[in-house]
């Protein structure tokens, strides 16, 4: 006797008997699935993933018994797969001729099926920084560039005109993120929104960030930025060698007091130490391609006593950072609030508007998230700006001493700088503009994701692609920016006769398109204020061995994850008289 089917026997056309012509029906319905699905995965260019095909077969077998066929045994099934992959490779390769020519950027050539693995664990475990490595394969393969791994494509973008053409001008299909599931789901940054893809929840956060670091907005934080300046310029005084301190501890506290509006303590201060901490968690983790786990996000459930799963351990272990660096801060800033000691900030004006009735959660949690980006983005990305013009400075006392003489002519030495005075500073300008170029805090951006397929000077950007922008590289490129651009010279960005002026660097280290920095106005503001004021208090210069000989501080940023920061190097910090910081 034949089996019955496992359906509700109502939708058969003869309860019992499984007609010959449905048979049929059905095996075709699995098969017509099969060509459609991998057709798609052909135009889109992606890569069959096998993870997904095999799923999806088993669910059109199921599908097909719906029209009550008999299921044909498996080996028929993997039958008609064989056959099916067979042809649509041939398909692939015909259709391929006919593609009026368009083809994927060039890059280095992979293996079947792992693709550019062995390149991508290269780049990843080299002592070269990936930036460099991305420009140097850029003279092989071109401005444009493009590798797989696993079937996860990236694109990277070595030019100024490729990464304006596409993140600027084509920003609505290049504002995506790709998704990691080690830094969102395993080490738990999913609140962070410079990770979140581009959608409704992402936008919300933006705009309640961005409401609050707007240009016309920032001015209201001078007061304390300047006064956690000049706080900068007196613990150099009693501690000059502990400078990598101060200044760490200097943009955590402009920015605990903007956000939470918390005045931190004098010595080391938790806080700050809790966004240390946490980071290490997300630099390990945010160069794509470190774990596995990025390309096979199946192995999230592995287990973490399981031979070779160590990242799960790992992941733990950043994770309960990542929840103290968003919980406790805004504790804190609830505890004012409800004691009545909080000083306006970021959190008490958020809060204050939402209505004193109804359910407030969803604005609450946006509020507390953005709070806490703020603290995390804030922090290493200002102070490796700083350290970097410290370290300019130490290496090229003409350009510290033309700076400090257009100050001093200013102020006549007898106040410190304020922000009104930026428009009469233009060499100090040109100096900070060299710094953001001469090594960028984030030299690749954060990685973007194309949203759908498109196509730039004939080649096929494929939908779902990782886009690189390598801003390193542009900022380096001396076409742009002139001779020797691993040197330091601000005379690049003074107006010269005849000669127009290189792209501003802003345009460059703070991203780009709708995911561009929010924070940049603060930003700069903080690195302007810092650098006029430490012009003024200090001639910074090359620290003396015991014979009194200067020692040449050694210029290296390869620092392991997303931002990059020199190595700690020496140097003194020689007050200069009667300066008006120390009256
Ligand atoms: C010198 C200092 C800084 C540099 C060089 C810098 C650079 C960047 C870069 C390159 C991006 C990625 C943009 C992209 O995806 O194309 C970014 C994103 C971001 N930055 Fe900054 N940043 C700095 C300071 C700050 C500060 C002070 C804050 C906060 C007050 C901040 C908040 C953010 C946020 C929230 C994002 C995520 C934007 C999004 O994904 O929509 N940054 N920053």
């Amino acid at each position: 006797m034949s089996k019955q089917p496992r359906y509700p026997t109502s939708s058969l056309p003869h309860a019992g008997t499984v007609p010959n012509k449905l048979q049929t029906g059905g095996c075709i319905t699995v098969q017509v699935g099969i060509v459609r699905f991998l057709i798609s995965c052909y135009l889109h260019y992606t890569p069959i993933p096998t993870e997904r095909v095999l799923p999806r077969i088993f669910i059109l077998y199921r599908r097909s018994s719906v029209c009550s066929v008999r299921r044909s045994s498996l080996m028929d099934l993997l039958k008609s797969v064989l056959i099916l992959s067979i042809s649509i490779f041939s398909l692939r390769l015909l259709v391929n001729r006919h593609r009026r020519g368009l083809h994927l950027p060039p890059g280095p050539k992979g293996l079947p099926i792992v693709g550019n693995f062995v390149e991508a664990r290269a780049v990843a475990n080299s002592n070269e920084p990936p930036w460099v490595t991305f420009s140097k394969w850029s003279h092989l393969y071109g401005d444009i560039f493009t590798f797989q791994v696993f079937g996860s494509r990236t694109v990277v973008l070595n030019s100024y005109k490729a990464i304006m053409d596409l993140l600027e001008r084509r920003a609505h299909n290049y504002s995506d993120r790709p998704s990691s599931p080690m830094l969102n789901e395993l080490v738990r940054w999913k609140w962070l929104f410079s990770l979140m893809r581009y959608s409704d929840w992402w936008r919300l956060h933006r705009r309640t960030f961005h409401q609050s670091f707007r240009s016309r907005i920032v001015p209201e934080y001078y007061e304390i930025q300047k006064q956690r300046t000049s706080l900068l310029i007196q613990r150099l005084v009693t501690s000059p060698k502990d400078f990598f301190g101060h200044v760490r501890a200097h943009s955590g506290e402009i920015i605990l007091e903007i956000v939470y509006g918390y005045r931190t303590q004098d010595k080391i201060d938790p806080y700050i130490k809790l966004v240390d901490v946490a980071m290490e968690g997300l630099n390990a983790p945010g160069v794509h391609g470190t774990f596995m786990v990025d390309f096979f996000p199946i192995l999230k459930h592995v287990p973490a006593w399981f031979p070779g799963a160590g990242f799960k351990t790992k992941a733990e272990v950043w994770a309960r950072n990542t929840d103290r660096v968003l919980d406790l801060p805004w504790a804190l800033a609830k505890k004012l609030m409800d004691e009545g000691r909080a000083v306006p900030c970021f959190c008490t004006r958020n809060l204050e508007k939402l209505p004193p009735s109804g359910d407030n959660s969803v604005m609450d949690e946006v509020i507390k998230n953005c709070a806490a980006i703020a603290l995390i983005a804030a922090g290493e990305t200002t102070v490796s700006a700083i350290l970097s013009f410290i370290l300019a400075m130490v290496l090229n006392p003409q350009v510290q001493t033309r700076a400090q003489k257009e100050l001093d002519e200013l102020t006549g030495f007898t106040r410190l700088p304020e922000f009104a005075d930026r428009k009469n500073l233009p060499y100090i300008d040109a100096v900070l503009s060299e710094t953001l170029r001469w090594n960028p805090v984030v030299p690749l951006a954060l990685p973007h994701r194309a949203v759908n397929d498109d196509i730039y000077e004939g080649y096929l950007i494929p939908k779902g692609s990782t886009i690189v922008p390598n801003a390193w590289a542009v900022l380096r490129d001396e076409s742009l920016y002139g001779p020797d651009t691993q040197n330091f010279n601000p005379d690049r960005f003074l107006k010269q006769d005849g000669k127009s002026l290189p792209p501003n660097p802003e345009l460059l280290a703070f991203g780009f398109g709708r995911r561009v920095c929010p924070g940049r106005y603060l930003a700069i503001n903080s690195l302007w204020l810092t650098m006029t004021y430490l012009l003024t208090s200090y001639t910074i210069a090359k620290e003396l061995d015991s014979e009194g000989k200067e020692i040449d501080p050694v210029v290296n940023y390869n620092t392991p994850g997303i931002t990059s920061h020199p190595h700690p190097f020496p140097c003194r910090f020689i007050p200069r008289s009667s300066a008006p910081s120390f009256n």
